[in-house]
């Protein structure tokens, strides 16, 4: 089973207009193109005669030591694709040995999430992704509750000061949860009504300050997500940032952004190895994480793939899912003649059909 396996497993258990939420993106859906057709414009040049029987492909990363190279990024409602929700989720990402960003959109409690992936493994890295709210203290409130569950770090999403418009919900009318669904860790926060789609309010107005307010809040690293412009990167990265990541939110936010994996080696470079450098969007190969590590990521998110694994399978479609990413990043590093990631660097890539 391929990825793509899994993908047309999913289409055909999921209602339409989820597959639809989950699947588009922004206006006319360019980004979203672009993102995977950007791996296709790159080769690998592959190095020979100093491969190893064995490659050690694990990642040091905040909070997640020796982490798999592959993240599952934050995606939201996930008993919307099966029953067993987030908890499915933690307990594959952590009997992968991934991280799990969790986060605000979450239908399953972040402290019912971290108790899921912690029957699966001992010391298992769940991450809280975090939509700043406009009302401080709510945002206190949720990042309490995401170290108290048991997080390890706190991703920000800074790239959604306002909600994308998504072609695809707006033709369908999907504006909400279906009853019996919730953001449940929206619930019982200062203020807040109880929870739902439209309790997790974007913040227009949010800034550098913001972020440094948020740093003072906990004692654990935060990362940025996000990210596009190297000077943001740098900015993130003397504003105190423990990482950065590289996305377009998979094209569902800004449709007239670069593809993801183009904005890498510049934010790359701005970051200059001071904080490891996340990307996502795209990402559907083992090549792909080839490619991405060789241009400056320490590691890659995925996002669709995950919930398609999901939808399929359950828990066994996502280990399948993030599996198949380990299993063929693995023997394309060995084609590459690489025993380690950075092995992967960046004469190996090269454009398609250029000469170098
Ligand atoms: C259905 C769906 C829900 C998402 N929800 C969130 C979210 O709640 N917070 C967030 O920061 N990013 C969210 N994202 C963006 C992902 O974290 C990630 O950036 C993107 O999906 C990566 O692209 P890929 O799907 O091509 O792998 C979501 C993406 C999808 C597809
Ligand atoms: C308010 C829910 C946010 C989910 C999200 O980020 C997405 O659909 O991309």
């Amino acid at each position: 089973m391929t990825l793509d396996d899994l993908h047309e497993a999913a289409r055909g258990t999921l209602d339409p207009v989820h597959y639809d939420y989950v699947a588009g993106g922004a206006g006319e859906e360019r980004v979203l193109a672009d993102n995977e057709r950007a791996f296709a414009r790159y080769a690998l040049l592959p190095r020979v005669l100093r491969g190893s029987e064995t490659r050690r492909t694990a990642v040091d990363l905040p909070g997640a030591p020796g982490a798999a190279p592959v993240v599952v990024a934050p995606t939201a409602f996930h008993r919307l694709a099966h029953p067993d929700g987030e908890r499915a989720t933690a307990r594959a990402a952590a009997a992968e040995g991934a991280v799990l960003v969790t986060g605000a959109a979450a239908t399953t409690a972040v402290a019912e999430v971290v108790a899921a992936a912690r029957e699966t493994a001992a010391d298992p890295a769940v991450w809280f992704q975090l939509y700043p709210h406009p009302r401080r203290e709510v945002t206190a409130a949720l990042v309490r509750r995401a170290a108290d569950a048991g997080c390890t770090a706190l991703v920000v999403t800074v790239d959604s000061p306002v909600f994308g418009r998504r072609t695809r919900d707006l033709r369908n009318g999907f504006t909400d949860l279906p009853p019996g669904h919730a953001a449940e860790n929206m619930r019982d926060l200062p203020g807040a009504p109880p929870g739902g789609l439209t309790d997790i309010p974007m913040s227009p107005a949010l800034s550098w300050r913001d972020l440094d307010d948020i740093l003072r809040m906990t004692t654990l690293p935060v990362l940025v997500k996000g990210v596009l412009h190297p000077a943001d990167a740098r900015l993130a990265v003397e504003h105190g940032a423990a990482g950065v990541l590289v996305s377009n939110h998979g094209g569902r936010q800004c449709d007239a952004v670069p593809a993801a994996l183009d904005c890498l080696p510049g934010v790359a470079d701005a970051v200059a190895g001071r904080v490891p450098v996340l990307m996502d969007g795209g990402v559907r190969r083992g090549a792909d994480i080839a490619v991405a590590l060789a241009l400056g990521a320490t590691a890659v998110g995925v996002g669709r793939p995950v919930v398609w694994g999901l939808a399929a399978e359950g828990e066994s479609g996502v280990r399948r899912t993030l599996a198949l990413l380990r299993d063929e990043y693995d023997h394309t590093l060995a084609l590459c003649g690489g025993r380690r990631n950075a092995d992967l660097t960046r004469d190996m890539v090269v454009r398609r059909g250029e000469p170098w």
